[in-house]
């Protein structure tokens, strides 16, 4: 008993003093950690601002696992990726580069990956590399996330006063969108690190084609969903183009679209604009409580926006039955837009307004599934499509949706 609690005092701090193989650790560098762990960043000794920087992705691009496992088993689980890296490296630094490594790792968030060894592996690796390093860990799913830039815009606040050159820069990473080739045995997971570089605007390139292995530019691509693309000029609103925004009698307009959809959005405009009500299921809880609500409004004389997923006939058949019963018009709006879009969206969403939650793929996909394209025959007056027009109060918000945010 004495022992062990002895034991966990004493181990606690040999831990610490040690690495990952029970030998004394040379510390070379110090941590700081942001936004209660959501970031954490290892700083050389010997950093110092520079105007170039190359940059890298760690798994997959520096290291690779020992045990041949894609996901290392502990974090003594990895070797260089390629035994040329610290010379390729050390010339960088000499010749005048910053070295930054940019990692995502949510296994740390969901503790699959303990924290402090998480550290000491870093520690190691910036060790074997042999030159000045600073890393930054993401550990949550935010704004720290590649392809989110967050972590670039911290090493901008770490650069000792530095302008950096992002046109002068390199990141290098293995998430690059590459195909199945004969070389090649799998795809690339994600996008992300491809995605990373153009969100900061750095040149890209794959550990491969940094390293010398690939001589010409690997295929990759192309994006399932460029948000860019959305920005178009002439589009309009409403398809068909004749379909009026407002009803001259009262009228129940049922929207249907996947969460993220941007439903929300248009509902609050066509509600400011026409003086119609919103009835939404995540704000009175049932779809019984939805019904009712809708009657007393259109009791009132109120024209009505459903400003609910319903991505099935039953789920709209219940207000179009209302409109039938009350004898008022009952109209069908269908959201524009794919499940990439409203992953992007949601995405957006979250990054922009702390309160909002996140929806899983997961969600999505149900939505995908039951989804039943409206049609008049299931007695509305008319399904309009609705374009995504893309409107923002403020400039910031603009320029992150035009970013990849998905990987
Ligand atoms: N036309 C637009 N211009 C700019 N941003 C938009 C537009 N439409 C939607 N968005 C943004 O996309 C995100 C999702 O939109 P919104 O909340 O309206 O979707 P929703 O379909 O109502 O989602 P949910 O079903 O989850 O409530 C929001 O952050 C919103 O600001």
């Amino acid at each position: 008993m004495k022992r062990a609690m002895d034991g966990n005092g004493n181990q606690a701090k040999k831990a610490k003093d040690t690495d990952l193989f029970g030998r004394p650790l040379k510390k070379n560098g110090s941590w700081e950690s942001k936004d209660n762990g959501d970031l954490m960043i290892f700083t050389h000794d010997e950093c110092e601002g520079r105007a170039k920087i190359a940059a890298f992705d760690m798994d997959g691009t520096l290291i690779k696992t020992k045990s041949g496992k894609v996901f290392p088993i502990d974090c003594r689980d990895w070797q260089l990726l390629f035994e040329s890296i610290p010379s390729e490296l050390k010339k960088l630094s000499s010749d005048g580069w910053k070295i930054v490594i940019f990692t995502n790792q949510k296994g740390i968030q969901v503790a699959k990956v303990d924290r402090n060894e998480f550290k000491k592996k870093i520690e190691a690796i910036v060790a074997k590399l042999g030159v000045p390093v600073q890393a930054f860990v993401s550990v949550a799913g935010g704004r720290y996330r590649k392809p989110c830039i967050g972590m670039w815009e911290e090493l901008k606040l770490r650069n000792d006063g530095v302008e950096i050159q992002e046109a002068e820069s390199v990141f290098v990473g293995d998430a690059a969108g590459r195909h199945k080739t004969t070389i090649r045995s799998k795809k690339d997971h994600s996008f992300a690190d491809r995605f990373f570089a153009a969100n900061v605007g750095v040149p890209f390139k794959t550990p491969e084609e940094f390293f010398g292995k690939s001589k010409s530019e690997e295929p990759w691509g192309p994006p399932v969903f460029d948000p860019k693309h959305l920005f178009k000029d002439g589009i309009q609103l409403l398809e068909p183009e004749d379909a009026p925004l407002k009803s001259e009698k009262p009228e129940i307009i049922v929207m249907v679209g996947f969460p993220g959809s941007g439903k929300s959005t248009i509902a609050k405009w066509l509600a400011e604009q026409n003086g119609y009500k919103i009835i939404n299921r995540d704000t009175l809880g049932t779809w019984q409580k939805c019904v009712a609500t809708a009657r007393s409004h259109l009791k009132n004389g109120d024209s009505l926006i459903i400003d609910n997923t319903s991505p099935d006939k039953e789920s709209r058949q219940r207000y179009v039955d209302v409109a039938k019963e009350l004898g008022i018009g009952c109209r069908c709006f269908v959201m524009n837009c794919d499940m990439e879009q409203a992953q992007h969206n949601i995405r957006f969403r979250v990054l922009t307004d702390n309160t909002a939650a996140d929806i899983s793929s997961m969600v999505l996909r149900i939505h995908k599934g039951k989804y039943v394209e409206p049609t008049v025959e299931e007695g509305f007056q008319q399904v309009v499509r609705v374009n995504f027009q893309p409107k923002f109060q403020i400039e910031e918000h603009e320029k992150l949706y035009k970013m990849y945010l998905i990987d």
